[in-house]
């Protein structure tokens, strides 16, 4: 009855653990938590049933190597956890089969050198695994921000603007009930510029916006997207169309201040910029409109700033 206890207890423990993963899988902390303590019960009762079989150690030492290869390989832990919780195992149980088991020191001394095989390549293993996932982690972080962002400038890419930003940025604001403000913003006369001074100092032109645009918005809070060749959009959460126009005056004045120096030939080159913005508050009233009715309504904005003139702000309240 004692060891099919502590083998039920083993099954509904490691049955929880898991369900409690699986629930949480995006907690690393949970997940390592889970596995914790599902690997102390399970050694803490093959303990017990080592105990309890004395005559059997040679095969309980044959077990105890699997579940060392699975602590190390198979459940995720850190490593350290695993090291730490496999090696006190491994004495606990050269300790007990010394003094339960009644067996001869050759054959103890066979077990505890297949103990230690054990314990070398699993941890070895689990170590080379960890480097591994950890190297492909960040080969895969690489990749989706490469795939998501504009390669000259560094901003956001139309492709994440509609497949992420567009979504949340309209499921924040409706479900916060907040204001929603949009700023399409284009360099004047970029052709202009390129024709004059060549591409490469018409890119460092589309840079320099792109990093005072970057300077000037929340970091982590507002995004920015490269919207077109010479054209790049804001979103500004939780904004109304009083701070939009705000901020939108202060890049205007200091993007026509700035003086761009290109790198290749020291051609100083000057810009500017027209505005165009629209503000939506989603409260009760607006739960109608999306993003694409505000950035179409900032692009009408942003021709009439054109029409009146160029470096200048146009704003519109969408309800
Ligand atoms: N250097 C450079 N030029 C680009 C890039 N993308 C688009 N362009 C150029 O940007 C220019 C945009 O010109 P237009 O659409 O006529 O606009 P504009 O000259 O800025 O005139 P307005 O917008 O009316 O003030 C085109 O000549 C494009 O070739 C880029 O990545 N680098």
């Amino acid at each position: 009855m004692t060891l099919f206890g502590t083998r039920i207890a083993v099954a509904v423990t490691a049955g929880t653990c898991a369900w409690f993963a699986y629930r949480h899988p995006l907690t690393v902390r949970a997940t390592r938590r889970a596995a914790t303590i599902a690997e102390i019960v399970a050694l803490t009762c093959f303990m017990v049933i080592a105990v309890h079989r004395p005559a059997e150690f040679h095969w309980h030492a044959m077990s105890l190597a699997i579940m060392l290869i699975v602590i190390y390989l198979y459940i995720p832990n850190r490593l350290t956890y695993a090291l730490i919780l496999a090696i006190c195992s491994t004495a606990t149980f050269l300790v007990l089969s010394w003094q339960a088991a009644n067996m001869l020191p050759a054959d103890i001394l066979t077990m505890s050198l297949l103990l230690i095989l054990a314990n070398t390549f699993g941890a070895v293993a689990a170590r080379r695994f960890n480097t591994v996932s950890r190297e492909e982690f960040r080969a895969q972080l690489v990749l989706k921000d490469a795939a998501d962002r504009d390669h000259l400038t560094g901003c956001f890419n139309r492709r994440y603007l509609h497949e992420h930003l567009m979504p949340t940025e309209l499921a924040r604001a409706q479900r916060l009930s907040q204001n929603l403000t949009v700023v399409l913003c284009d360099i004047d006369y970029f052709k202009r510029i390129n024709d004059t001074y060549g591409h490469a100092d018409g890119d460092a032109v589309l840079r320099a916006f792109a990093d005072l645009l970057k300077q000037m918005t929340r970091d982590q809070f507002d995004s920015i997207v490269r919207y077109g060749g010479e054209e790049f959009l804001l979103i500004l959460p939780s904004t109304d169309l009083d701070g939009g126009q705000h901020l939108s005056e202060r890049l205007r004045s200091a993007f026509a201040m700035m003086q761009i120096r290109s790198s290749e030939n020291g051609n100083v080159v000057r810009a500017t910029a027209s505005f165009g913005i629209s503000t939506a508050h989603f409260g009760q009233m607006a739960t109608s409109y999306t993003l694409h009715d505000l950035i179409s309504s900032a692009d009408k904005m942003m021709y009439e700033a054109k029409r009146n003139g160029r470096n200048r702000v146009e704003a519109f309240q969408l309800c």
